[in-house]
């Protein structure tokens, strides 16, 4: 194999799940890897917390440092992997390291999602890369192909299943009928979940990725504050019966929208029922997909493994190929292209449908009384079933498409009637 071309020298910044697996291939892939880039890639340190450990990477024991700055300010790097997560010391190093003269490849969509236009803005301005395909769906390419394959057409909407331990919690739930304390306990076992499973479970991961998404696929800036974000912790056993029982399954959606009618976007987390039928429906276990609709290539479907050391590294050395190439030819690749600032809008705008279980009194007038709460918020029924229960009922209500405003004040006129005894069951209903 031809190597031309004096070694680029990489820095690693992080060596748990992902990075032990960056430097696995870098090591076991060296060839194959110097051919496609042009030069060798030479491992010139790796930051860790704390030394002296027993690592499972074959590396020069020399080349570990607990100095993480000390690595980025040497001065003579030609690419960093930032592989540590969360916002500091990450985003102070991501900046040395660019200050420095390194191009970076970055899996912490926690940081990009929070201060990406402070990380951007260094980039450009050093003239290096910046890349984090890492950061959103793990293993599966979706930033590169809204940065550059779509970079001709308008995207319109993107939808998708973006956390793993979710969306395992939620199959679980549905496939085995578990409660959902049961399935966080068995995605804990499996090493899906964090001890602390915050992040995944209340949305803050989906959030930052619905971010990288909407911000990239609508040339824009959004950030996870823009985000609306609801995690799964409410969704019951009855909201997935509910789901089955009008032929859907319950999703963690991130969810982000253009609407052109306003030059604005909306970018949120939720769960959701999306129609078996769907191509999001049969994602199951751990895995990701996204699902972009352009105005002209129409439907698009990205699926794959979201998460893990191996996949997560494959997106991470994907990065580190490009960014290489160029870095042998002096110049930055195709960066974020934010040439636009769209207002984001706000949730009670957003266009949704409701799914609403209610358990009422059985009697004369009932119906009606229901039916006039939904249109006195000038929201259309699109279908009502009713079950009798001795002296009372269940109604099931889905509705047309409303303002989410709308739809959210219809949910607290119904709790605040006499004759509804309880809301049992709200989810929105997405994908049709
Ligand atoms: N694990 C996944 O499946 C996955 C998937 C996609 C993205 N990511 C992202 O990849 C990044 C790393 O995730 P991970 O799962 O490998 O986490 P991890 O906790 O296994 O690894 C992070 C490592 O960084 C080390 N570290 C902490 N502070 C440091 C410092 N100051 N200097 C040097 N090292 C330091 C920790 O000791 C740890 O070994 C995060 O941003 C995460 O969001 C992870
Ligand atoms: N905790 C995340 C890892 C990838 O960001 C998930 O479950 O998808
Ligand atoms: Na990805």
């Amino acid at each position: 194999m031809s190597q031309t071309g004096k070694p680029l020298k990489v820095a690693l910044l992080g060596c748990g799940v992902v990075g032990t697996e960056v430097v696995r291939i870098l090591t076991t892939r060296a060839d194959d890897l110097a051919a496609r880039v042009g030069a060798p890639l030479e491992i010139a340190g790796i930051a860790v917390r704390r030394g002296g450990r027993e690592r499972d990477i074959a590396v020069d024991p020399s080349l570990i440092t607990t100095d993480a700055q000390a690595l980025v300010s040497r001065g003579d790097l030609d690419l960093v992997i930032e592989v540590i997560g969360g916002l500091e010391p990450a985003r102070g190093l991501i900046l040395t390291a660019l200050e420095h003269g390194a191009s970076v490849v970055t899996a912490n969509k926690a940081l990009l999602a929070e201060d990406g236009p402070t990380l951007f803005a260094a980039a450009e301005k050093y003239e290096r890369d910046l890349y984090f395909e890492a950061a959103v769906a793990g293993a599966i390419p979706i930033l590169r192909p809204l940065r550059e394959s779509l970079a001709g057409d308008d995207v319109t909407r993107v939808m998708g299943i973006v956390n793993g331990t979710t969306n395992y919690i939620l199959d679980k739930m549905d496939s085995t009928g578990a409660g959902f304390d049961e399935a966080l306990a068995e995605a804990q076992a499996l090493g899906y979940a964090e001890a602390d499973p915050t992040a995944d479970i209340e949305g803050f991961d989906a959030a930052a990725k619905a971010a990288l998404l909407a911000s990239l696929a609508f040339h824009t800036r959004v950030s996870i504050a823009d985000v609306h974000r609801e995690g799964i912790t409410e969704v019951s056993a009855t909201d997935i019966a509910s789901a089955r029982e009008m032929g859907c399954v319950v999703k963690s959606l991130a969810i982000c929208e253009l609407d052109e009618a306003t030059d604005s976007v909306s970018a949120r987390v939720y769960p959701a029922m999306i129609p078996l039928n769907h191509p999001l429906a049969s994602v199951r276990d751990a895995y990701n997909a996204v699902f972009v609709e352009s105005k002209a290539a129409g439907q698009l479907m990205f699926y794959g493994r979201g998460a893990g050391g191996a996949p997560t590294a494959s997106a991470v050395l994907g990065d580190l190929v490009s960014a290489a190439r160029n870095r042998l030819k002096g110049v930055p690749g195709v960066g974020e292209s934010s040439y636009t600032q769209r207002a984001v809008r706000p949730m009670g705008d957003a266009m949704t449908r409701y799914h609403v279980s209610l358990d009422v009194a059985d009697k004369a007038g009932v119906l009606a009384a229901v039916a006039h709460a939904f249109s006195e918020h000038d929201v259309s029924i699109q279908t009502v079933r009713q079950e009798g229960r001795g002296g009372d009922a269940q109604l099931v209500v889905v509705t047309h498409t409303a303002t989410d405003a709308a739809l959210s004040a219809t949910v607290e006129t119904l709790r605040d009637m006499d004759i509804v005894r309880e809301v049992s069951s709200v989810m929105r209903v997405e994908g049709d």
